[in-house]
């Protein structure tokens, strides 16, 4: 997909200025609340008409004011999933499914029903009114529906701000694997930087209605670390846990870490900020943190007024950050061993409690 936009649009003081092209398959748009993220995408879908400017999507002008193009939403073939997800509350899953399917213009009719409901796993919930659905199995159907539209892009505008922790990473599979395997590609909204680094490749950074930088979803998280109050939130892809004592001993590669958490998961996706991990020079001689992690430093990066070091830990990596002071006492120089320190409560399990039990 390629998308080349220079369109502009006022509300008042507010004006959005989106000059870019973007290519790729996920592409994601960032920014905080009022950056111009909403009005940018309804711009493509052709539910807000740019005041100048041409939007060109694949080759195909959508809208041109010089050349007084202006193509109808259903001409454009954009398929929408928001926040909110609007099912028609009367229906059952599977007319909603339908809905989009019959919406879709016949030569474009080709994404199969079963093989989509399969790939959601919509399956048992097919006769049931979507009311009585979860937020994550509305958001699923949502989804289903733009993409029986056979859409040749779908547009995502925080289709996970809504959902709580569990049910986010729940529906980022989906997202993907449905966008993977139907060949559709997307353009996914958030403010979130870890939604960012999990959903895109490439990220347009809006702020005050402009583009500021065009990066990676991991790169934006990097630069970012001494202005967000959480810090850089490391994503550790651990395995089924085991008791240890009063702890959790989960295999985190070709090492092992200590939780205070439980997920009764094979797999399971834990966070940890960037704030969480303290680094010593030598081998401390007792500490109360139950993780003491010998590394090796990879890079030092600037990042707004912190340091970033980037940490091979047995071959996995972590981020942590420190202050300018703690660089020079601890020696820390590309190349050098270094112990990170983590408590066994650092570790954040999205849609898991302390005690073990999942959120539902
Ligand atoms: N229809 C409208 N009429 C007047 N002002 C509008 C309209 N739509 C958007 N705006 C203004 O344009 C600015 C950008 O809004 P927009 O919804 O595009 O931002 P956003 O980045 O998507 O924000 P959020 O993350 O909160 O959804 C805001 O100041 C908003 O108040």
């Amino acid at each position: 997909m390629q998308i080349s936009m220079t369109a502009q649009k006022s509300f008042g003081a507010f004006t959005l200025s989106a000059e870019f092209t973007a290519s790729g398959d996920r592409v994601g748009i960032f920014g905080v609340s009022g950056s111009g993220k909403s009005t940018l995408v309804s711009m493509l879908a052709g539910l807000v008409e740019p005041d100048s400017g041409e939007i060109i999507l694949d080759g195909e002008c959508l809208f041109s004011s010089t050349s007084k193009i202006n193509l109808r939403p259903e001409q454009r073939r954009i398929g929408m999933v928001f926040q909110q997800h609007c099912l028609f509350p009367h229906l059952s899953v599977s007319n909603n499914l339908l809905y989009g399917f019959n919406r879709c213009p016949p030569q474009f009719r080709n994404i199969d029903f079963n093989m989509l409901v399969d790939v959601l796993q919509l399956k048992g919930l097919l006769d049931r009114g979507v009311t009585r659905l979860s937020g994550g199995e509305k958001q699923r159907v949502a989804l289903g529906r733009a993409i029986l539209a056979n859409p040749r892009l779908l547009l995502m505008d925080e289709p996970l701000s809504a959902l709580d922790d569990g049910l986010r990473f729940q529906i980022i599979p989906y997202l993907k694997s449905v966008s993977e395997r139907f060949g559709i590609p997307y353009l996914f909204i958030s403010h979130s930087l870890v939604e960012m680094r999990l959903m895109t490749d490439t990220a347009l950074v809006f702020e005050k209605g402009r583009l500021v930088e065009q990066t990676t979803g991991e790169q934006l998280a990097r630069n970012r670390i001494g202005k967000s109050q959480v810090g850089y939130i490391n994503l550790l892809k651990l395995g089924r846990p085991s008791p240890a004592s009063s702890l959790y001993s989960y295999p985190w590669g070709n090492s092992r870490l200590l939780l205070s958490a439980v997920s009764d998961n094979e797999e399971v996706l834990a966070e940890l900020s960037s704030k969480d991990i303290i680094l010593f020079k030598n081998h401390p001689v007792a500490i109360s943190a139950r993780n003491l992690l010998k590394c090796t430093v990879r890079s030092i990066f600037d990042s707004r007024g912190t340091n970033g070091i980037e940490l091979d830990c047995s071959g996995n990596t972590l981020i942590s950050e420190v202050a300018d002071d703690a660089i020079n006492e601890l020696e820390i120089a590309k190349g050098n061993t270094v112990y990170a320190a983590v408590k066994a409560s650092a570790f954040r399990l999205p849609g898991f409690r302390p005690s073990g039990k999942f959120i539902s």
